[in-house]
C-alpha cells in the first residue's frame, strides 16, 4: 500500500513539474505580457488562496496585480499558467463569442464528471446546437408550470426555521441547499418527489459528484474523483430506468426530461445512445447521451449557484434594513394580489446581491486562437479568466461600488458591466429558474417574518412566540399570535455570524474551497460555487461550532 501510494506522489510529482515547464515555455512566449510565475512548481497558488481568504475576497489578489501590471497580467496559479484580464473591452472579447476567439477552459474533473456532451464540455456549433435543444424548456413560459411546486416548497423550507432563536448562516445555506434548490431542481428536470428513498438516494450521489467536479484528478478506489465517477454511474443508471418508464408509457409528467423526450423522439420512438441512423432530421434530436449528460449539468450548475445567491440575499438584506423595508411593502403588494395564478415582478435586489457578491468571481476560457488585447499577444491554447469581481466593483461604472444600492439598477447600464449571469453564447440558460426561486423564496421570507409597525427593537417574546402556518398564511389570517416572528433579529444574527466568516474566511465560497483544500482534496475548478457548511444537531449539543460558523443567540 505504502509502495502504491509512494508511486502515486512520485506521478503526481512527475505530472506537476511537466506542466509547469510547459507553463513556463508559454510564459517565455509570451514575455510581453506582465506579470510574475511566483515559486517553481507553486506559482502563485499561495498568494491566490489567501487574497481569496481575505476579507476582500479575491478583488484584494486582482487589484494587487493591477496596481503593478495593469489590466492584463499573467500569473501560475492551481496549477496552471493564466492570463487575468479585466475591464467591459475584454468581457466583449471573451464572452461575446465573436470569430470562435475563446472556448470553454474546464478542468479535467469537471469533464470527466459531466461527460462529453454536457454544454460546459462541448464548444462552437455542438455547443449551440444544445443550448437551442435545451433551453426551450428553460425559458420563462415553459417555467410558468413550476410555480405551484416551487411556492409549496418554499413555504415549506421556512416553516423549519420558525422555532429558532439561532440561524447561522451557513446553516441556513444548508437548509436552503436540502429543503429547497436541489428539490426544486429535481422535480423540475425529472419528477423527483421532494420526499422518500429516491430522493435520498439522488442526493447522495450527487454530493459525491458535487465533491468528485473540484477534487485531484486521481481516478483510484477511495478517492473523491473515483467515488464522485462511481455516483455518476449511478445516477445515469437511475435515469436509464426513469426514461425507460416514460418511454413505456408507463409514465408521463409535466417536466423538462418529458418534455425532451417527446420533442426528441425518433418517429415515436426512442433516440438511441449513438443519435444516428435517422438521417438529417435526427441531427436536430438529442441522444439519451446527451440526455443525461445535459441534465446532470443543469443539476451540478443550477442548485449550488442558487443556494448562494439566496444566502447572499439574506446576508445583505439583513445589513440594509432600509432595502428590506421597501422590499418588504412591494411584496406585501404582491401578496395581496397574489391569486396563484400572478407572477411575481422584482430584480433590482437580486442583481445587486449578484453584482455585490458576485458568485462566480471570474470566467474561465482557453484562447482557441492567437488573439491581441490591450496590445498584448495571447496565445492559442493559454488560459484566459476574466476577473468579473473588478467589473462589477469599477467605480467609474457603479458609484461608491461597495455599497449595497439595488437603486442603481433602475439605470441603465453600460454593456458588459453587469455579468451576474454572464453574457453571450455562455450566458446562463438556467437565470429564469434561479430568479423565480430567489424571488418566490424571498416573497414569502419579507412577508412572513416581519418588524412590528414602527419599531426596529423587537423583544424576544415578540420573536418566540406564535406560530405562522402554512395555512394561516394562506388563509390571509394576520392576528398578532401569527406575525409576530421577527426577521430584523434573525437578520441581525446572521449579519453577525456571517461577518465573523467573513473576517476569518473571505466568503462562504472561500471557507468551503479552504476546506476542500484542508481535506486534501486539492484544486478546484474556477466555476465551482459557494456550498454550504454544516452545522449539525450534535455541534448544538455539545456547544462546538465549526470555527468560522459560531452562531449568535438571539437572547
Ligand atoms: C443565482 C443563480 C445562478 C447564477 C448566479 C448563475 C450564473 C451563471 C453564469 C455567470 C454563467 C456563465 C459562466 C461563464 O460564462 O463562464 C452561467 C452558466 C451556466 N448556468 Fe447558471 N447561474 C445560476 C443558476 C443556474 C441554474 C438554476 C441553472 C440550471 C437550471 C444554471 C445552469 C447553467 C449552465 C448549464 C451554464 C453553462 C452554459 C453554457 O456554457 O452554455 N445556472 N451561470
Amino acid at each position: 500500500m505504502a509502495v502504491f501510494g509512494a508511486a502515486v506522489l512520485v506521478a503526481l510529482a512527475v505530472t506537476c513539474g511537466l506542466i509547469w515547464l510547459r507553463s513556463r515555455r508559454l510564459s517565455k512566449e509570451m514575455r510581453d505580457i506582465p506579470g510574475t510565475m511566483g515559486w517553481p512548481v507553486i506559482g502563485e497558488t499561495f498568494s491566490f488562496i489567501s487574497g481569496f481568504s481575505s476579507p476582500a475576497g479575491i478583488l484584494s489578489f486582482m487589484r494587487d496585480r493591477q496596481r503593478r501590471f495593469g489590466k492584463v497580467f499573467k500569473t501560475y496559479v492551481l496549477g496552471r499558467m493564466t492570463v487575468f484580464m479585466t475591464g467591459r473591452e475584454a468581457a466583449k472579447i471573451l464572452l461575446s463569442g465573436k470569430d470562435g476567439v475563446v472556448s470553454l477552459n474546464l478542468f479535467y474533473t469537471g469533464k470527466q464528471v459531466l461527460g462529453p456532451t454536457s454544454l460546459l464540455t462541448t464548444n462552437g456549433d455542438e455547443h449551440k446546437k444544445l443550448r437551442r435543444l435545451i433551453g426551450e424548456p428553460l425559458s420563462i413560459d415553459a417555467l410558468k408550470k413550476y410555480f405551484g411546486f416551487i411556492n409549496d416548497l418554499a413555504v415549506q423550507t421556512l416553516d423549519t426555521w420558525l422555532d429558532r432563536r439561532v440561524l447561522v448562516l451557513e446553516e441556513a445555506s444548508s437548509v436552503i441547499i436540502k429543503l429547497f434548490t436541489l428539490k426544486v431542481i429535481a422535480n423540475m428536470l425529472i419528477s423527483l418527489e421532494p420526499e422518500g428513498e429516491e430522493q435520498e438516494k439522488f442526493r447522495a450521489n450527487f454530493k459525491f459528484i458535487s465533491s468528485s467536479f473540484a477534487s485531484l484528478p486521481l481516478k483510484i478506489p477511495g478517492t473523491a474523483f473515483h467515488r464522485g465517477l462511481k455516483a455518476r454511474n449511478r445516477m445515469y443508471a437511475m435515469l436509464d430506468s426513469v426514461i425507460a418508464g416514460r418511454r413505456d408509457g408507463g409514465e408521463v409528467r409535466n417536466d423538462f426530461l418529458q418534455t425532451l423526450l417527446r420533442k426528441h423522439a425518433k418517429d415515436g420512438a426512442a433516440a438511441d445512445e449513438d443519435g444516428g441512423g435517422g438521417g438529417d432530421r435526427d441531427a436536430d434530436k438529442l441522444t439519451d447521451a446527451q440526455l443525461k449528460d445535459n441534465i446532470l449539468t443543469l443539476l451540478v450548475a443550477g442548485h449550488d449557484t442558487t443556494t448562494a445567491g439566496l444566502t447572499w440575499l439574506i446576508k445583505f438584506l439583513g445589513e440594509n434594513p432600509e432595502a428590506l423595508q421597501k422590499l418588504r411593502e412591494e411584496h406585501m403588494e404582491i401578496k395581496e394580489r397574489l391569486d396563484g395564478s400572478s407572477h411575481l415582478r422584482w430584480s433590482d435586489v437580486m442583481n445587486e446581491t449578484l453584482r455585490r457578491a458576485t458568485i462566480l468571481p471570474w470566467f474561465s476560457r482557453k484562447a482557441a486562437q492567437d488573439f491581441s488585447i490591450d496590445g498584448y499577444e495571447i496565445k492559442k491554447g493559454t488560459s484566459v479568466n476574466l476577473d468579473v469581481v473588478s467589473i462589477h466593483h469599477d467605480p467609474s461604472v457603479f458609484a461608491d461600488p461597495y455599497k449595497f444600492d439595488p437603486n442603481r439598477f433602475d439605470e441603465t447600464l453600460k454593456p458588459y458591466s453587469f455579468l451576474g449571469f454572464g453574457s453571450g453564447p455562455r450566458m446562463c440558460p438556467g437565470m429564469s429558474l434561479a430568479r423565480l426561486e430567489i424571488c418566490v423564496f424571498i416573497h414569502h421570507l419579507v412577508c412572513r417574518y416581519s418588524t412590528p409597525a414602527g419599531s426596529q427593537e423587537i423583544k424576544q417574546q415578540q420573536l418566540l412566540r406564535g406560530k405562522v402556518t402554512r395555512n394561516s398564511y394562506f388563509s390571509g389570517k394576520s392576528d398578532k399570535e401569527q406575525q409576530p416572528r421577527s426577521i430584523a433579529q434573525i437578520f441581525r444574527s446572521l449579519k453577525h455570524d456571517h461577518s465573523r466568516a467573513v473576517t476569518r474566511h473571505g466568503t462562504i465560497q472561500e471557507a468551503t474551497q479552504q476546506q476542500q483544500l484542508r481535506k486534501g482534496q486539492g484544486q478546484w475548478n474556477n466555476n465551482q460555487v459557494a456550498k454550504p457548511i454544516r452545522v449539525t444537531k450534535k455541534h448544538y449539543a455539545r456547544q462546538q461550532w465549526p470555527s468560522h460558523a459560531k452562531p449568535h443567540m438571539i437572547d
